[in-house]
C-alpha cells in the first residue's frame, strides 16, 4: 500500500561541507514525488540519508512511528526492507545472468525454495517488460534494459517505498519515455510510494504527483505538482521552465552583478502545465489527482492552454 515519510529538519554535512539543512517535507504514502535540484545539491545524499546509509546531523525520519534516526542497526535493518532502490547504474553484479541478478535478494534475504523464487523472479521480469532476457549478462543488453533489471531487482522483495536515483541518466528521449511509463504503470499496480531524484525536466513536469527542489544547500520548495509548475518564486520558476534568467548560475548562485545586469530582462511567460502522464492501459492511480484541481482548490490561475493535450507536444528543454 506504500508507506508515508515525514522528513523534519534533516541535516546533513560532510567535514564543514553543509550540503543541506533543515530539510522538513512528507512523501505521501503511494504517491510518486521528484526531487530536483542543480548538479552537487545533495540529491543523492538525500536518497541515501532516507534508506539510512548516512546519518544525518540532525532530524527525524518518521516511518510507521519510528524515527530512522535514532534506531538500532538491528531496527533499521528491518526498516530498510520496506524500501527498494533503483541505482543510477542498476548495480548488477556484472558475471551474474539477470536471472541470479534479480533472484539475488530472495537467496540472500529470505528461505524461499527456488522454485518460489523462480516464480515470484518471473513475475518481476514480466512487470518491466524483460521476459526472455533471463540468461543474459549485465553487459550484454542497453543500458536502458540494465535499468529495468535493476528495477525489477528493486522490486522483488516487494517494497512499500521504491527510491529511483536518476533513472534516465544516459537513456536517450525514447527510452527516458519508455522507462517513465514504466514507474507510472508500475505505481499503479503496486501503489508504493515512490521518490525519483532526476535532472530531466519533462519528466519531473509530466510523471509526478509531487515536486521537490533542493537548491542552495536548502529544500527551496516541495509540494503538488500544480504548486511548483505555476510557482512565481524565481528559482523554482527558472528551474522548472529550464531558463537562463534567475537566480541560478552556471556554477552556484548568481553573484549581485550578475542578477543586476538581468534586472531590466522581462521573464518568459510561464509555460502550460501539461497533463500528467496516465497509465498506458488509462486506469486511474490511486493517488492522482484531477487535472487542474490544485490550481482550482487554491485560487491560482494556470498559464493559459494548461491541461489540454496541445500542452503535452510543448516539451521544455533541457
Ligand atoms: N560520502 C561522502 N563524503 C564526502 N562528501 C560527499 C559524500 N557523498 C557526497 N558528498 C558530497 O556531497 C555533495 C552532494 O553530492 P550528491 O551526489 O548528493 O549531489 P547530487 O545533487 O546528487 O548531484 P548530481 O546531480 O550531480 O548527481 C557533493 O559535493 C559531494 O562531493
Amino acid at each position: 500500500m506504500g508507506v508515508e515519510i515525514r522528513v523534519e529538519g534533516l541535516t546533513k554535512s560532510f567535514g564543514s561541507q553543509t550540503i543541506w539543512q533543515d530539510v522538513t517535507l512528507t512523501l505521501p504514502a503511494g504517491e510518486i514525488s521528484v526531487m530536483l535540484g542543480p548538479s552537487g545539491t545533495g540529491k543523492s545524499v538525500f536518497l541515501k540519508t532516507l534508506v539510512g546509509l548516512l546519518k544525518p546531523d540532525r532530524g527525524s525520519i518518521f516511518i510507521e512511528g519510528r524515527d530512522l534516526v535514532t534506531l538500532r542497526e538491528s531496527d533499521l535493518y528491518e526498516i530498510r526492507k520496506l524500501f527498494g532502490v533503483l541505482f543510477q547504474d542498476g548495480a548488477l553484479f556484472g558475471s551474474m545472468s539477470l536471472y541470479d541478478n534479480i533472484a539475488f535478494p530472495l537467496r540472500e534475504h529470505t528461505r524461499k525454495s527456488e522454485s518460489e523464487i523462480r516464480q515470484i523472479v518471473n513475475e518481476k521480469f514480466e512487470l518491466v517488460g524483460l521476459q526472455g532476457a533471463e540468461d543474459k549478462l549485465p553487459g550484454e543488453i542497453s543500458g536502458g534494459m540494465r535499468k529495468r533489471a535493476g528495477l525489477a531487482r528493486a522490486l522483488v522483495l516487494d517494497p512499500e517505498i521504491i527510491l529511483f536515483d536518476e533513472p534516465d541518466s544516459g537513456l536517450d528521449p525514447v527510452r527516458t519515455a519508455y522507462l517513465n511509463q514504466l514507474i507510472v504503470d508500475l505505481n499503479a499496480q503496486i501503489d508504493a510510494t515512490f521518490l525519483i531524484v532526476t535532472h530531466d525536466i519533462n519528466t519531473a513536469r509530466t510523471v509526478p504527483d509531487n515536486i521537490g527542489l533542493l537548491y542552495h544547500r536548502h529544500l527551496a520548495m516541495f509540494g503538488p505538482r500544480e504548486m511548483l509548475l505555476s510557482s512565481e518564486e524565481p528559482v523554482v520558476r527558472q528551474f522548472l521552465n529550464a531558463q537562463r534568467i534567475g537566480p541560478i548560475g552556471m556554477s552556484e548562485e548568481k553573484d549581485a552583478d550578475e542578477l543586476a545586469a538581468e534586472s531590466g530582462q522581462e521573464l518568459p511567460p510561464l509555460p502550460p502545465i501539461p497533463m500528467q502522464l496516465g497509465t498506458s492501459d488509462g486506469t486511474v492511480r490511486r493517488h492522482q489527482r484531477e487535472p487542474g484541481g490544485w490550481c482550482r482548490d487554491n485560487g491560482v490561475t494556470p498559464p493559459p492552454r494548461s491541461f489540454s493535450d496541445d500542452s503535452m507536444s510543448e516539451p521544455v528543454a533541457s
